[in-house]
C-alpha cells in the first residue's frame, strides 16, 4: 500500500488525530519566556508561585483580607509596610492596621498577585467591563469600548501615549493597533508587567508597546512627556484621586487629552440607605478598593489639578453617546455564574489535592462572591465601574 493508499484509507482518524496534536500543542504553548498564552486552572493562586512563593499565598491572602475586615486580630505578613518582593522572605508574623490607606498600593500589589492568573483564565487579558453591542461577542464589545477611550484621548499614528495603571495590556495591545500610537504601560504590579511584555512579543506589537513596573501615584516619567493619556479602571485603586490625576497632568503635554473609565457611585447612591452601603463595601472588598467614590469626587479632582473638563458620561446609562448599547455592563457576570461555580468546583479540587497553593480556593470565593456585589451595584443602578470623564491639560 502507498502513504497516499494509507491517507486515503484512514483520512478521518488521521484528522482527528492531527487536531489533538495541535490542540495539545497550543495548549502546551509556551514563549520562550516561558509563559502560557493563557495560565491553566494548575497554575492559579499567586501567579503560578512567580508572584508569591506557593507556600506564601494563603498568607497574602489573610493578609489582604484583614485589610477590610476591622477588628479581627490580623497575623498576616508585615508586608503592608514592605514591598511584595521584600515579604516573600518574611515569614506570616506582623500584625496589620487595617483599612491604612497609605498603604493601598501594597496591598493593591498583593490582590493582583492573588488575581491576575485567575482574571486571565476566566476572563481574558483585559481587567475591565464593557457595555455589550447587538450582536457582538465580548471581545468584540470590549475592543469597541477600548477603541472608544483611545479616540476620546485624540491617540494617533506616531503619538506617544501612557496606559495608567495598564495590567497586562489587554487595552494596551488594542489601542495600539487602532490609533497607531506607542503606548506605555505602567503598573504596580511585578507578575502583570512580565505577562504584560510576554504578550505584547506573542502579539508582535513589543517595538509598539512597553510596560513599567511602577506606582501611578509617583509616576517614573518626566514632565510634559507623553501626547495622551488614558486609565481603564485603574485610579479607582488609588487612596486618593487627586494624587493620580496631578501625576497625569504632570506628565502630559500641554494641550494633550486624558481620558479615563471611573469605578464610582451615582447620582442614585444613597449613603442612608443601608443595602446601597452593603453593595458599595462589598465592591471595594472584592476588588481591593481603598474606597468609593462619587461622579462628582471625580471631575472635581480633575478641576483642582488644573485639567479642564471636556465632557463627562456615564456609559452604562443609553443612548451611549458614540455607538448603539444593548444590554447591561453586569449582563456578562450574570450569565457566568453557574461557570464560576464550576470553576470554584475546579479550583477546590485543585487546592484539595495541593496542585493550588492553600489559600487560591478563598481568593477564588472572593470573586464568585464579589459578582453578586456588582451585579446589584448595576441593578440599583447606585454604582457604575464606566463613568468616563475626558480632561485637557491647557496650553497654558
Ligand atoms: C476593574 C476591576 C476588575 C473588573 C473585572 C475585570 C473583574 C471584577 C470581578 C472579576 C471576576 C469575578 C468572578 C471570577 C470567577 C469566579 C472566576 O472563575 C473567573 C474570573 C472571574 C470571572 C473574575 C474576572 C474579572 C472580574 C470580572 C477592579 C479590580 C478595579
Ligand atoms: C482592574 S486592572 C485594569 C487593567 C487594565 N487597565 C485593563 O483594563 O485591563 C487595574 C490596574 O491598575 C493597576 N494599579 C492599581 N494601583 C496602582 C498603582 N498605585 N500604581 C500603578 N498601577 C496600579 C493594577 O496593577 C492593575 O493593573
Amino acid at each position: 500500500m502507498t502513504i497516499s493508499e494509507f491517507v486515503s484509507e484512514n483520512a478521518v482518524p488521521l484528522t482527528i488525530a492531527a487536531a489533538g496534536v495541535s490542540l495539545a500543542g497550543v495548549y502546551a504553548l509556551r514563549s520562550r519566556d516561558g509563559m502560557r498564552s493563557v495560565p491553566r486552572a494548575t497554575d492559579l493562586g499567586g501567579g503560578g508561585g512567580k508572584a508569591i512563593k506557593e507556600g506564601e499565598v494563603e498568607g497574602h491572602w489573610n493578609a489582604y483580607d484583614n485589610y477590610f475586615t476591622q477588628g479581627k486580630p490580623a497575623i498576616t505578613l508585615p508586608y503592608l509596610t514592605l514591598s511584595c518582593k521584600q515579604a516573600s522572605k518574611v515569614q506570616a508574623d506582623g500584625a496589620v492596621q487595617s483599612g491604612d490607606k497609605t498603604k493601598a498600593p501594597t496591598f493593591v500589589n498583593t490582590f493582583y498577585n492573588l488575581v491576575t492568573d485567575i482574571y486571565e483564565w476566566g476572563w481574558g487579558q483585559s481587567f475591565h467591563f464593557s457595555p455589550p453591542v447587538k450582536a457582538k461577542s465580548h471581545k468584540a464589545a470590549e475592543e469597541m469600548h477600548e477603541h472608544y477611550i483611545s479616540d476620546c484621548a485624540g491617540l494617533k499614528k506616531g503619538m506617544k501615549a501612557l496606559d495608567i495603571g495598564c495590567g497586562v495590556g489587554g487595552p494596551m495591545r488594542v489601542i495600539a493597533r487602532h490609533s497607531g500610537a506607542n503606548v506605555t504601560g505602567i503598573t504596580i504590579n511585578d507578575y502583570q508587567v512580565q505577562r504584560c511584555r510576554s504578550h505584547n512579543k506573542r502579539a508582535g506589537l513589543d517595538k509598539q508597546c512597553e510596560v513599567v513596573q511602577g506606582n501611578f501615584l509617583e509616576m517614573p516619567f518626566e514632565d510634559n512627556s507623553f501626547d495622551g493619556c488614558y486609565a481603564v479602571e485603574a485610579t479607582c485603586h488609588a487612596p486618593a484621586i487627586k494624587e493620580v490625576y496631578k501625576e497625569a497632568y504632570r506628565v502630559l503635554k500641554p494641550g494633550g487629552y486624558f481620558a479615563t473609565y471611573e469605578w464610582v457611585t451615582t447620582p442614585m447612591f444613597d449613603k442612608n440607605n443601608k443595602r446601597h452601603v452593603e453593595i458599595i463595601e462589598g465592591i471595594n472588598h472584592g476588588n481591593a478598593l481603598p474606597d468609593m467614590r462619587t461622579y462628582t469626587d471625580v471631575e472635581e479632582a480633575a478641576k483642582e489639578v488644573g485639567f479642564k473638563v471636556l465632557r463627562t458620561a456615564d456609559l452604562a446609562l443609553k443612548p451611549h453617546p458614540g455607538y448603539t448599547t444593548h444590554g447591561n455592563w453586569y449582563d456578562r457576570i450574570k450569565i457566568g455564574k453557574a461557570e464560576y461555580n464550576r470553576n470554584d468546583v475546579v479550583v477546590r479540587i485543585l487546592q484539595f489535592l495541593g496542585v493550588a497553593p492553600k489559600g487560591t480556593k478563598e481568593v477564588h470565593r472572593m470573586l464568585v462572591d464579589v459578582t453578586y456585589d456588582l451585579s446589584a451595584g448595576g441593578e440599583t443602578g447606585i454604582f457604575t465601574p464606566m463613568h468616563l470623564v475626558v480632561c485637557q491639560k491647557p496650553l497654558k
